[in-house]
């Protein structure tokens, strides 16, 4: 039998950073992954094939847009397949990186076939090798999660492991799940022609964002999108070629007829089909792993990182976990996790930006005690000019200008609100960017004049001003 200083189960975001790093470092790592291909979620079903389509049918929208305001006339109807094309040629690009060439050159030994835990330290791959690990890390991923619907089962529908196969746009489609996927895709899908209805069980849509951004980003999404809200999914059924959803609202049923319909009801974590309980390795009543703040779980040379654990189920999350995992599996380092500068973005359109805590969420952490920064686009040159003017950007901060929170909403919130993340994790005050020089005109200068706004707050009011008042009399 062969063995190893670290097996690692899944070969997705969090689980390629530790065999990469791992290996890297000279370690002599086995990589076990199910499917053919490297990559994950992420790659093949999740934020790559999304942005691809979402990208496709921003084309799509903004030429309808353009040919209104500037008097053209624009013939013919989107093809979705064509799209759908372009995702899966964006996929094939990426996975180069990921490759199994890739890692074999690192050194990691490659398993192709679902692991599962024999005992503590050894893995059966498929119904073949069975080869064990001082250290292991489960890196496992997540399934959509379907609530039990009444016939469901009886039925196609889409999920996110198939909905980018689509190869005709359906004319009218229900979207069960108004959390980001059901989002993204839903705005995306009426940009190519349907009709979309979207059923959540919330009374609204981003509901952990900042109160500001909420009654925004509904707005915008209402322009395009038919909301259904505390409407829960209850029944379907195929009548006459078509599905009907029968959802149940504020206490009655209500039937909608659907070409097709999209299940975004969450997810659930792979942890549930690799024998875990010869592990030792406790599961919560969701069936994620349950770590420490080391992600150790409850068997300490076991790890795991990414959706298995349930708790910040993004890439980037996967990979800031996998990073502290090779440090902490192979060095015996005692790195703590924090996901404190941890942000994530919604890819709608208008994107959503979210980093640390809301305005409310700091007024109960620290009383009135805080100040907000807030600067509309419409008060920023290059938004005028691109005529994106609905949208900003918030920064909450503590008494002495700590950032503890920061929020936006706005055309590609995700890559102007960058500077922020960097100052919040290198413990930079907010009126730290005033003095950073940004190119004019730029979205970029929103935290600058954000960042403005405390200057002149400490500047016009408090002690300073009456000091400088003294000084400039003095000098005179
Ligand atoms: C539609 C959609 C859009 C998304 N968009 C974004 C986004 O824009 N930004 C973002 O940050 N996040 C996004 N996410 C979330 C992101 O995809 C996940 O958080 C991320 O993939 C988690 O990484 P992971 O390593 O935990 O799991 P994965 O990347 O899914 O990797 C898990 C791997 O384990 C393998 N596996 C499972 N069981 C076994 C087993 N028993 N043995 C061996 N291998 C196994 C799987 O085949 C898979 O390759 C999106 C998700 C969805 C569904
Ligand atoms: N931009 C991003 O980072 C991004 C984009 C897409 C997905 N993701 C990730 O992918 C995962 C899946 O996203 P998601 O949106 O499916 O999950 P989610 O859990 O965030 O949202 C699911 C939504 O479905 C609703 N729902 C559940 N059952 C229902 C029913 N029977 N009827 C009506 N509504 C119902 C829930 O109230 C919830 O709002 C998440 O972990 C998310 O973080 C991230």
């Amino acid at each position: 039998m062969k063995t190893y200083d670290l097996i690692v189960l899944g070969g997705g975001a969090g689980g390629l950073t530790v065999a990469a790093g791992a290996a890297g470092l000279g370690a002599n790592v086995a990589l076990v992954e199910k499917n053919a291909h490297l990559g994950g979620d992420c790659l093949h079903y999740g934020c790559v094939p999304s942005k691809v389509f979402i990208a496709s049918a921003k084309k799509v929208y903004e030429a309808q847009k353009s040919t209104e305001r500037f008097g053209l006339t624009l013939t013919g109807e989107p093809d979705i397949a064509e799209a759908m094309d372009r995702v899966k040629a964006a996929i094939a690009e990426i996975q180069e990186e990921d490759s199994d060439e890739r890692f074999k050159d690192l050194g990691v030994d490659l398993y192709k076939g679902k692991g599962r835990f024999i005992n503590e330290h050894q893995i059966q791959v498929g119904y073949g090798n069975v080869i064990e690990g001082k250290r292991l890390v489960v890196a496992t991923g997540s399934r959509p999660s379907v609530p039990p619907i009444d016939g469901i089962k009886d039925i196609w529908y889409l999920t996110n492991e198939t909905v980018f196969d689509v190869k005709e746009t359906p004319k009218r489609l229900v979207v069960v799940g108004g959390g980001p996927m059901g989002l993204e895709l839903a705005q995306s899908f009426a940009r190519f022609g349907a009709e979309v209805t979207v059923l959540e069980t919330n009374s609204t849509i981003f509901g952990k964002e900042d109160e500001d951004v909420i009654p925004v980003i509904k707005k915008s999404l209402e322009q395009e999108l038919t909301f259904q809200f505390e409407a829960v999914a209850k029944k379907v059924r195929e009548e006459d070629g078509t599905k009907v959803v029968t959802y149940e609202q504020h206490g009655k049923e209500i039937d909608i007829v659907a070409d097709e319909i999209l299940m975004a009801t969450g997810r659930k974590p792979n942890t549930d089909e690799m024998c875990l309980d010869k592990s030792g390795v406790n599961v919560d009543d969701r069936g994620n792993i349950k770590v420490n703040e080391y992600l150790q779980s409850s068997q300490a040379h076991i790890f795991a990182i990414g959706d298995t654990n349930g708790q910040y189920p993004f890439t980037h999350a996967a990979g800031m976990e996998g990073k502290l995992v090779v440090r902490n599996a192979l060095f015996g380092f005692k790195g703590k996790v924090s996901y404190e500068n941890v942000p994530w973005v919604t890819y709608t359109d208008p994107e959503v930006f979210h980093l640390g805590l809301t305005e409310k969420e700091a007024k109960a952490k620290f009383g009135m005690n805080i100040k907000v920064f807030k600067v509309h686009t419409d008060k920023v040159d290059r938004f005028i000019a691109d005529r994106d003017e609905v949208g900003f950007a918030k920064v909450v901060t503590d008494s002495k200008g700590h950032i503890l929170g920061a929020h936006a909403i706005g055309t590609n919130a995700g890559d102007w609100m960058q500077e922020i993340i960097f100052a919040k994790a290198q413990d930079h005050k907010i009126g730290d960017i005033s003095n950073v020089i940004h190119p004019y005109p730029t979205h970029g200068e929103i935290l600058q004049q954000s960042a403005d706004l405390y200057w002149r707050e400490k500047l016009f009011d408090g002690v300073l001003p009456k000091m400088a008042e003294k000084y400039i009399q003095w000098f005179r």
